[in-house]
């Protein structure tokens, strides 16, 4: 998949099928959306492509603090690639892509720099300034521009909209099995090993600290129950999310005791998947009695994830 941030680097002279959207997250309806595109573009030979920011649009249009995605960046570099995506375009959202009204993104950007002959979006789908473009202006565009316009549904579970700011709703109250059942994979987080306080292997059970970006949702705070990806292995994990209170700190922390696993992980990079969060984080009287609690947690994970994953030996 080729990943292109500046339109000199795009052969207008190629048709393609260019689907659009903000993807945050590449849920199961993005998914629908990514294979509808491919399903498309095969017949036609286009080259498949997905059109979508670099940066978050709301703090542009509205001059507030950055959003935090479900799926950063990298992540969604890799998802639409194991998709089977020709072309990724991470285009910039600036005040003047801001008020380019709908004809002229259509004509700017579809048309001239893209060469599209099959867009592809949302039911929902809006766009140009103050997002008054619509799915059937995009159509009355394609006829005058000369390209189509396919539209997929909404993909709904239990009558429940499949969307981005669902999926965000359920990480924030540390529902992450709803999450997982919207995103049709384990919502994951990845980042590096960093140092902690020094304190865990001393209590028993070191932990993994990694470094939380600003940008990326973190479920709420609490106890999970976690499968931990290292260098392609995988390892069941108890994770914490939270300020160790006991410990009167006040950074947000994620860490990670990773069930029988021994071994040096400063700087190196984990994958975190979240399956279950088992419980609130506590201020315990003293360590001992967190050592206790972590002992219960862990078999109580370990006996979560054995009847409830098949990705375990
Ligand atoms: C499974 C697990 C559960 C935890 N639960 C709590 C908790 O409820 N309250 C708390 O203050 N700290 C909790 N902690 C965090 C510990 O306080 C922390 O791991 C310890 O202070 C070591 O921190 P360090 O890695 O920065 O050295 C938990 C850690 C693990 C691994
Ligand atoms: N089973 C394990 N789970 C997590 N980390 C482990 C494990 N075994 C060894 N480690 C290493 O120990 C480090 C954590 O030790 P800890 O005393 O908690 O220090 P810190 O406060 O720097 O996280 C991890 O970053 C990792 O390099």
């Amino acid at each position: 998949m080729k990943v292109i941030e500046e339109y000199q680097q795009i052969d207008s002279n190629r048709e393609r099928s260019v689907a659009l959207g903000n993807f945050d997250g590449i849920h199961i309806g993005h998914q629908k959306l990514i294979e509808h595109l491919l399903d498309k573009s095969e017949p036609e030979k286009l080259e498949s492509c997905v059109y979508t920011f670099i940066n978050h649009t709301i703090p542009v249009i509205a001059d507030q603090q950055p959003i935090q995605y479900i799926t950063n960046l990298n992540s969604r570099k890799e998802i639409f690639q194991g998709l089977g995506v020709d072309m990724l375009f991470l285009d910039s959202f600036d005040k003047e892509m801001m008020t380019l009204t709908p004809e002229a993104f259509v004509e700017k950007i579809l048309v001239k720099v893209l060469n599209c002959k099959i867009a592809v979006v949302g039911f929902d789908y809006r766009f140009g300034y103050k997002a008054q473009g619509d799915v059937e202006l995009l159509k009355k565009l394609g006829e005058k521009y000369g390209f189509q316009v396919s539209v997929v549904d909404a993909v709904t579970i239990n009558e429940e909209k499949v969307s981005s700011s669902n999926i965000k709703k359920y990480l924030k109250n540390g529902d992450v099995e709803k999450a997982n059942a919207f995103l049709g994979r384990f919502f994951s987080i990845r980042n590096k090993v960093i140092h902690g306080d020094a304190r865990g292997k001393k209590l028993g059970y070191p932990t993994a600290n990694i470094d939380v970006d600003p940008l990326q949702l973190t479920p709420k705070e609490g106890v999970y129950a976690t499968l931990i990806n290292i260098n392609n292995n995988t390892y069941m994990g108890a994770t914490f999310i939270g300020t160790k209170p006991t410990f009167k700190s006040e950074k947000i922390a994620i860490e990670t005791f990773i069930i029988d696993y021994e071994g040096d992980l400063y700087h190196q990079f984990i994958d975190i998947s979240f399956i279950k969060r088992i419980r609130e984080e506590i201020i315990f009287k003293s360590p001992n009695e967190l050592i206790k609690q972590i002992n219960e947690d862990i078999k109580h994970i370990k006996t979560y994830l054995h009847s409830n994953t098949n990705v375990l030996k």
